[in-house]
């Protein structure tokens, strides 16, 4: 971090929003340059154009927090069923490069570098706490060369995970923000969202929340309990919410245990979601919820676009005190269309028309809603359908896995 810019936690303690970045997977995989499925970003040494050009476009969209684009960049990952993104390319190269652009576009704006971690195969395989602190070690190890701003970790699903996470991202003495993918249905293993909270600020993380598998009113919803949690255990922590960009009302039913696999449990994911798209509207009340709640790191993720980002700037303008740089282009609830040459919708530069705006998903025979696959709502560490492999999956196992599914 260069000595004139001030720290997370230094802004967070001064009461000031910090705008998260978030979604750079789905982004970069909509945009042809990440593989759905392995998910892994090598495309920081493959096109790291694309990269910077991602990175900017949630700079202007008013992101405070650049996040180095190392999701699912543990080598474990970059070998896994088949990706061949580790012996091809490396796991150094890819962290090493992600920690370059990162920066270089932090350094065009007042934005922070946060070194990302995330859960890993070795985990859900159950090799142990050695193997799995050496994966996050490695990535780790390039971060402090890099002297990243502070360190993130996110899309853990089993609390035990982020605590072995949090050992090696301690050590380092740089403020850490754990997020876990989990809803108010607790951890995937059954620990409670209260005690998932109490254990990960125990173990060192000074921003905490959720990010990724549910949308925001989930995700708030999931927000409301661990803030509740760490109040009564006395435990002063930074609250940090980064949520998916589609709607999953589904996971608010508490009747479902297949509500902990999140968006990922709809037959939609990851190819078809975009009728549950937010709107930036939508974004507005979420900012806003979120903010009205304590919240004070506001960020996004899978399936949320720079826009999306501009949005909770858009609405926390006043709290922030600016306008981010991408609002030239644009004005809030509509009010740009003053300017189109059409009278019917020059008639919806209104923010009464979009507030209260019930988008339709103009799919005929589509209906609102989707059963969750309940049968894997309970997937334990190590269970046989969670052991992952170098090798792809083969036919035999795909029919397997299909036959489990209408069985179960
Ligand atoms: N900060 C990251 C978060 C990614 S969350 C990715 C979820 C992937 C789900 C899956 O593995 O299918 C990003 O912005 O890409
Ligand atoms: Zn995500």
């Amino acid at each position: 971090m260069s000595s004139s810019k001030r720290g997370i936690l230094e802004r967070l303690d001064s009461g000031e929003v910090i705008v998260g970045d978030g979604g750079f997977l789905f982004c970069m995989e909509r945009r042809g340059y990440v593989k759905a499925g392995v998910w892994t970003p090598e495309a920081t040494v493959e096109h790291p154009e694309a990269v910077l050009q991602l990175h900017r476009e949630f700079l202007r969209a008013g992101a405070d927090v650049m996040q180095t684009f190392t999701f699912y960049a543990s080598d474990d990952k970059l070998r896994n069923r088949g990706n061949t993104a580790s012996e091809k390319i490396g796991c150094k190269r890819i962290n090493q490069a992600a920690c370059d652009l990162a920066r270089q576009v932090a350094n065009e704006g007042d934005a922070l570098v946060a070194g990302n971690i995330c859960q890993t195969p070795s985990y859900m395989s159950g090799l142990g706490k050695e193997v799995v602190q050496r994966e996050f070690q490695e990535q780790i190890d390039i971060f402090v060369k890099n002297d990243v701003d502070f360190l993130i970790g996110e899309l853990f699903f089993y609390v035990e995970e982020a605590e072995w996470a949090l050992e090696v991202m301690k050590a380092t003495g740089k403020p850490i923000a754990m997020c876990l993918n989990i809803c108010s249905a607790g951890d995937l293993e059954g620990v409670s969202v209260e005690e998932c909270a109490v254990r990960i600020a125990k173990a060192g993380a000074d921003m905490i929340g959720v990010n990724c598998y549910y949308d925001p009113d989930v995700c708030l919803e999931t927000m409301k309990i661990m803030k509740q949690a760490l109040e009564k255990e006395g435990l002063k922590r930074h609250l940090i919410v980064q949520p998916m960009g589609y709607k999953t009302p589904e996971c608010l039913d508490h009747t479902n245990p297949a509500r902990r696999m999140g968006i990922t449990g709809l037959a939609e994911f990851p190819y078809a979601m975009e009728t549950r798209l937010l709107t930036r509207f939508d974004m507005h009340k979420y900012a806003r919820k979120a903010y009205d709640m304590g919240i004070r790191y506001i960020g996004a993720c899978c399936g949320m676009e720079p826009y999306h980002v501009r949005a909770i700037a858009e609405e926390l303008a006043k709290e922030r005190g600016k306008l981010p740089p991408a609002s030239e282009k644009h004005a809030p609830w509509g009010d740009a269309l003053r300017q189109h040459t059409y009278p019917w919708v020059r008639a919806r530069a209104r923010r009464s028309h979009w507030e209260n705006l019930q988008p339709t998903s103009g799919r005929p025979f589509s209906s609102a809603l989707r059963e969750l696959d309940s049968q894997w709502g309970n997937l334990k560490v190590a269970d046989k359908n969670m052991i992952q492999q170098k090798t792809l999956t083969t036919d035999e196992e795909l029919h397997k896995l299909a036959a489990y599914a209408e069985t179960h």
